[in-house]
């Protein structure tokens, strides 16, 4: 089989050689044998049995670079950087790295179900200046996949289609993420752009101090969620999912949505709601914004009142800590907050209205500090699909915390903090166990830090028994100063009832 293909090739390629030597020849007389040229090219079709397919590096009249091109020129970078001999780097725009691609005149061969083809990189038109460094305006690059015609159905059918996702997918791994945010310093007349910059933050699920089933938990739903595109398609349902993430302060939940971005390798939007001016202008953030990517929108508890009166009435029943920092958000929002209109049902038409299925794999957080302020319907299932508490810091979660600082993974000093928070219960956020654990100078070991951790944990744990001890004052003081008052009530009372009998007994 393999010396027949090499005779179609050798008897091709003589083929190809008369044609060229008629070409040349046609040159210089062109009246000559004109009428020769169809009977020529239909020999040439019936000995050639192999189909060529041209791709060109600018196809049109736009001065855009062909999609197919650049699709193909990502599929073949893989291959071409292990097989050909001769390769080009080339810088793309928004590109993380050098992207090598087979250089012209290379070929290199590709298997696909069981059919082989020959990819070329050719160059036409090269009517150089002879003294020019530049390459001649004239210079056309291009690809051309040459197959067996017997394989035209598989390649035309199938391999095409697995060429042009295989490059896209390349591509896009390939490209510079990036963090959009919706900031007032880039409105454009009164309504703000997204304007952004490389996304580049460094936390992954490694990193990232949580228990560990339920990390695993959320990577396997990440994993099927950017998998299940037919799965969506068949379920009539658009291809996004909703996560809220909840939990105190310093737990982690930015740091999260930095670790989902860089598993999934998707863009982020970072949507700072006071900012919008109304529903309109959220809808038209929203279609700008594009497929395998994050929209996030932080602390919604605070961005607005979009829980509206029932929402103020249970803040008016909140306990101090919880009002002092809702409070605190709120007022850091106020400026911003006085034009926006958007209202609750302007944002649930945002998560899932018709207009948030275009463009598809989507993904959008929620995240807040008190899960129990939002409204029912923000949070219901089908909205935010998946709801995640972030919670304080389990022992699990320091073991990470310290192989992340201190490179340790085992110390005698585990045992303490082991029980220090498993079994005392003290409760302390990664972000402050990490901020404990950071050496403060070059000389500080692993144990210093280690030590430094124990006594900040005791520390917390006398801290929370000096609140219960306040707080417990606090109540009793108040309960005494409410039964002086009923007293006091009382005993006027009793004082104007004597007061009033005493009129009645002069009367009589
Ligand atoms: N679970 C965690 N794993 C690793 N680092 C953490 C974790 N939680 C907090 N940190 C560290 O603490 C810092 C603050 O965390 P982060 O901003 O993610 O908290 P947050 O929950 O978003 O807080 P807030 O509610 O105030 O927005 C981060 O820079 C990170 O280094
Ligand atoms: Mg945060």
């Amino acid at each position: 089989m393999a010396t027949m293909g090499q005779l179609w090739t050798n008897t091709g390629s003589s083929l190809a050689t008369l044609m060229f030597i008629y070409t040349i020849f046609k040159q210089f007389f062109p009246h000559f044998g004109g009428h020769l040229e169809p009977y020529l090219h239909r020999l040439f079709g019936r000995f050639y049995p192999y189909i060529q397919i041209t791709f060109h590096e600018y196809s049109g009249e736009h001065f855009k670079r062909s999609e197919a091109y650049l699709g193909i020129q990502s599929y073949l970078s893989k291959d071409s950087s292990a097989r050909a001999k001769k390769l080009k780097a080339n810088t793309t725009k928004g590109s993380k790295s050098l992207v090598l691609s087979m250089d012209d005149k290379e070929e290199i061969t590709d298997d696909f179900e069981g059919v082989r083809v020959w990819w070329q990189s050719k160059k036409e038109g090269t009517t150089r200046q002879p003294f020019s460094f530049y390459p001649a305006a004239d210079e056309k690059r291009f690809y051309m996949l040459r197959f067996h015609r017997r394989d035209r159905e598989v390649i035309i059918e199938r391999y095409l289609e697995h060429v042009m996702r295989e490059g896209k997918t390349i591509e896009l791994k390939n490209r510079e993420r990036k963090l959009y945010s919706n900031t007032p310093e880039q409105s454009h007349g009164n309504q703000t752009k997204w304007s952004h910059v490389t996304f580049e933050h460094p936390a992954t699920f490694d990193t990232l101090a949580m228990e560990e089933n339920k990390k695993e938990e959320l990577k396997s739903d990440l994993i099927k969620f950017s998998k299940s595109k037919d799965y969506y398609k068949k379920i009539g349902k658009a291809w996004k999912r909703g996560y809220l993430l909840f939990g105190p302060p310093g737990t982690g939940k930015s740091t999260m949505i930095a670790a989902m971005a860089n598993f999934l390798e998707y863009d982020v939007y970072d949507l700072e709601l006071t900012t919008v001016k109304d529903n309109t202008h959220l809808r038209r953030l929203l279609i700008e914004t594009s497929a395998k990517s994050i929209i996030v929108i932080e602390d919604i508890d605070c961005s607005l009142n979009l829980t509206g009166q029932r929402k103020k009435k249970e803040e008016e029943e909140e306990d101090g800590d919880d009002k002092k920092t809702i409070e605190k958000k709120m007022m850091k929002n106020e400026g911003e907050n006085k034009e926006s209109k958007v209202t609750l049902s302007g944002l649930l038409n945002f998560i899932d209205g018709l207009w948030s299925a275009c463009g598809g794999e989507r993904i959008i957080v929620f995240t807040t500090n008190f899960v129990d302020k939002l409204d029912p319907a923000l949070i219901r299932k089908g909205r935010m699909d998946k709801h995640i508490e972030m919670s304080y810091c389990c022992f699990e979660a320091f073991k990470v915390l310290a192989k992340n600082y201190l490179d340790v993974e085992e110390s005698e000093l585990f045992e303490e903090i082991k029980r220090l928070l498993e079994v005392e219960e003290i409760k302390m956020t990664p972000a402050d166990v990490g901020e404990n654990l950071l050496p403060k100078s070059e000389k500080e070991g692993a144990e210093t830090c280690l030590k430094r951790l124990i006594e900040a944990l005791k520390e917390e744990k006398e801290e929370a028994k000096r609140k219960v001890e306040e707080e417990a004052k606090e109540k009793k003081e108040e309960e005494e100063e409410k039964q002086r008052k009923k007293e006091k009530k009382a005993e006027k009372e009793k004082k104007k009832m004597i007061e009033e009998n005493g009129e009645e007994d002069r009367q009589v």
